[in-house]
Parts: structure tokens; C-alpha cells; sequence
């Protein structure tokens, strides 16, 4: 696996460096093609990065925020991705509402959602069905199962690689994540993995060998870079 591993001494220096990489993937972008596409994780890890971007003064008319999954809720309902990003980053900051994308969830049938969704994503970014799109940066967490996004183990959503957007199955609920291969046409895919439930999982996701349908997180293998951000206690077990 091509990637950057780094092991950060605890939860705070996670962040730090987070915020070092992604501010610097966000000028990068914004120098190159005068915009940054990013997709959020939801879950607890990534909250204190949104919190502190919320405190940088960047050029928010030039960055687009998507998620990389969200759970089938109303955008107002506590477990909804979007409005965990919204109270952490996006509501704190004078941040263009055209620029935010979020994963609709208002309707009553997530297949349909879903495909609303894709064909957003092939508006705004121009491209033919068939076609991916590379998002610029797509941030990632992973579950004590090796879930990421809601690319859950043993589930449909992991065998589609002709989509952008599809429905992930999170114990019987309806989710709506983006696919594998949408993932894979990133430029930069970054991890933030907090907490020693997690050591089990990674020590299978970077095994030699291990079942990519019983750890998905294997299956994130961008184009681009991949950067897995730890911090002590989720990687202290690795040997890398
Ligand atoms: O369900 C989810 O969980 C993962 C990991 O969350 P965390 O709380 O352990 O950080 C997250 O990456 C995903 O976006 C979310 O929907």
C-alpha cells in the first residue's frame, strides 16, 4: 500500500496536524484550480479539526464541502454528519450555503436519494455517467470494525463500482455513503483515527493480507495520496 503513516502523541497533535495537512492540501488546490472539494467524515474524530478550521480565515467562497456519507436522518436529527459539520465549521464561519452539498435525506427512499445525489455530483463537477470525479480532499474515519464512510463489512455497498453514491447498511438502517471507487479518484484521502478501540482494526487493515470485505477500509486505495493520521492509542500496536 502506498501511503503516509504518522502516529501522533495523543488526540490534540492528531488534530494539529490535520489541520497543518489539510490547510495545506486546501491552498494547493485553490493555487491549481482556484476552488477545493472536500468531503467530511461524520462520527466524534474529525470534530475538533471542523472546529478548528472554523477559526482559520480562508477563502470560504472557494471551498465546496460534500460528506462522504451520512446517515438516512433529517438534517436537524443529533445522529445527521451535516449538522455535526455545520455546528462545528460551517455555521461558525461566513460560509457561502451554495457552497454546501449535503447528502439528501429528506425523502423516503434512500435508493432515490442516493441517485439525486450522484446526479449532483455529475452536474457540479461536469462529468459523463461512467465518469469520477477527483475530489480534491476526502476525509475518512474508520469503526472498530473497519467501516469507513458507511462502507460497512459484508454489506452490497462495498461490490459497487459502477456508481458514485449508494446505499450503505449500518445493522439494517438505510445509510447513504459514497462508493469505492469514487473514493479511489481522490487527490488526497486522509484518515483521522482516535482511540484504543481502534487498534484491532487497523492492525487488520494493514495486514499483509486480510478480507477487504470483512475490513472495507482496505479497499481505499486512491490515485491520489492516502494519509492515515493516528494518534497513540489507536496506533500503538502497528508496526510500521
Ligand atoms: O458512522 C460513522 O463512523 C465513522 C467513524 O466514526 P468515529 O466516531 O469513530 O470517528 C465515520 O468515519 C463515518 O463518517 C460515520 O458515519
Amino acid at each position: 500500500m502506498n501511503h503516509n503513516v504518522e502516529v501522533l502523541a495523543d488526540k490534540t497533535a492528531l488534530v494539529e496536524r490535520s489541520l497543518e495537512l489539510v490547510r495545506a492540501k486546501i491552498d494547493e488546490a485553490i493555487q491549481q484550480g482556484d476552488r477545493c472539494t472536500i468531503a467530511l467524515a461524520g462520527g466524534s474524530t474529525p470534530k475538533p479539526l471542523y472546529e478548528s478550521l472554523a477559526t482559520l480565515n480562508l477563502p470560504w467562497e472557494k471551498i465546496h464541502i460534500f460528506w462522504g456519507d451520512e446517515r438516512y436522518v433529517p438534517p436537524t436529527d443529533p445522529d445527521s454528519n451535516q449538522l455535526m459539520a455545520r455546528q462545528a465549521w460551517l455555521d461558525r464561519v461566513s460560509f457561502p450555503e451554495a457552497n454546501i452539498h449535503p447528502i439528501p435525506t429528506q425523502g423516503e427512499d434512500p435508493a432515490m436519494d442516493a441517485q439525486r445525489h450522484e446526479a449532483h455530483l455529475q452536474q457540479f463537477f461536469t462529468i459523463s455517467p461512467g465518469e469520477f470525479p477527483n475530489f480534491d480532499i476526502i476525509l475518512l474515519g474508520i469503526g472498530d470494525d473497519a467501516h469507513t464512510a458507511s462502507l460497512f463489512p459484508h454489506t452490497e455497498a462495498l461490490q459497487v463500482r459502477d456508481r458514485l453514491v449508494t446505499v450503505g447498511n449500518k445493522d439494517g438502517q438505510p445509510r447513504i455513503t459514497f462508493t469505492v471507487p469514487l473514493i479511489n479518484h481522490a487527490h488526497n484521502v486522509f484518515f483521522l483515527v482516535a482511540g484504543a478501540s481502534k487498534q484491532q482494526a487497523l492492525g487488520q487493515i494493514f495486514a499483509d493480507e486480510a478480507d477487504p470485505l470483512t475490513y472495507p477500509a482496505r479497499l481505499i486505495q486512491p490515485l491520489g495520496e492516502l494519509w492515515w493520521l493516528l494518534d497513540e492509542p489507536a496506533g500503538r500496536e502497528l508496526a510500521i
